[in-house]
């Protein structure tokens, strides 16, 4: 197991409550945080200072409290969007169950899926997937920042988090109770525009580098997996590429993790002209990020090694 050991994530600081636009702090955190976006497609970002030891517990009691609620119950999580809402029991991936969240950052979100689980209300619940929600919100939204600065691309960013949707999953893998290793999920990128992961005791996360070695992430309440997704690289005209990942499961530890997602809805999504030019031509044809989520959930899309590249690439 040597080979999972190295070489590692950069781990880039976003707790520091001096970490503001404008000063020289944020212009070193911004090349960290670009140069691995370019590099693995990913990061581990701490996040403790935001995301408090107690507020970890909370949402994961919380996953808790929403797993043991009757299979029935979370099969009422129906959500348009393919794999956006309840799954479960799934032959291909039958360790994994997830339920999700839309627009996670807005009360009215939060209290939707509340009262669809617990109809006599859990105020709890809704408060801590809300203020988790709301938290990863400001996080994304910094790196992003960095990202379209480093680029030269704010308008273009300014307009597409005027139509980011946010999705919480909460996420749940039965231990396959014997030692033989067994795929929680299957190697895939996100079909996001972006995710931040986030995972609690129980290892099982890897992630590819290009060198096609899988590195696994070691969990920690502080660390949060900040990761390209498909859309992404599309906007960026191929200069972020989302990294692969799977969750390898072993043992009879359950494994709880959540997936912080963006999505843009009602925009098409273009390369900005930037990003365009003799050295860099265009690769990807303006879409619209939700018909790219349909197409890749078709046998079609299903079938394709780059789902993005099949559906909009050049
Ligand atoms: O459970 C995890 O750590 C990974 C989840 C994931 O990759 C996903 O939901 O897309
Ligand atoms: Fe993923």
């Amino acid at each position: 197991m040597g080979s999972l050991t190295s070489p590692k994530l950069p781990v880039i600081d976003f707790s520091e409550e001096n970490l503001k636009p404008g000063t020289e702090y944020w212009s070193s955190i911004r090349s960290e945080a670009v140069r691995a976006l370019e590099e693995y497609g990913c990061f581990i970002a701490t996040y403790d200072n935001k995301v408090p030891l107690d507020l970890h517990n909370a949402i994961f009691r919380a996953s808790k409290e929403l797993f043991d609620l009757p299979t029935e119950t979370k099969m009422t999580n129906i959500c348009k969007t393919p794999s956006h809402g309840y799954v479960g029991q799934e032959p291909l991936v039958p360790l994994y169950e997830g339920l999700g969240i839309e627009n996670a950052t807005t009360f009215e979100g939060a209290q939707k899926f509340t009262n669809q689980m617990w109809p006599s209300g859990n105020d709890f619940f809704c408060e801590t997937a809300l203020l988790f929600s709301r938290l990863l919100a400001e996080l994304d939204q910094m790196v992003m920042r960095m990202v379209s600065e480093s680029y030269g691309i704010e308008n273009d960013y300014e307009n597409l988090l005027g139509a980011t949707s946010y999705l919480l999953r909460f996420i749940k893998y039965q231990g396959p109770q014997m030692n033989e290793k067994k795929l929680g999920l299957i190697p895939h990128t996100d079909k996001s525009f972006m995710s931040i992961l986030h995972q609690r005791q129980v290892k099982g996360l890897e992630i590819k580098m290009k060198e096609d070695e899988w590195i696994l992430i070691d969990p920690s309440p502080s660390s949060f997996i900040v990761m390209a997704g498909d859309v992404c690289m599309a906007w960026t005209n191929g200069r972020i590429e989302p990294p692969f990942h799977r969750v390898i499961m072993q043992g009879n530890e359950e494994r709880y993790s959540l997936g912080f997602f963006t999505f843009i809805r009602d925009l098409i999504v273009q390369t900005p002209k930037e990003l365009v030019d003799d050295k860099h031509p265009l690769q990807y044809k303006p879409f619209d990020h939700y018909k790219f989520i349909d197409f890749y959930y078709t046998d079609e899309g299903k079938r394709s090694k780059c789902s993005i590249k099949a559906y909009c690439g050049v």
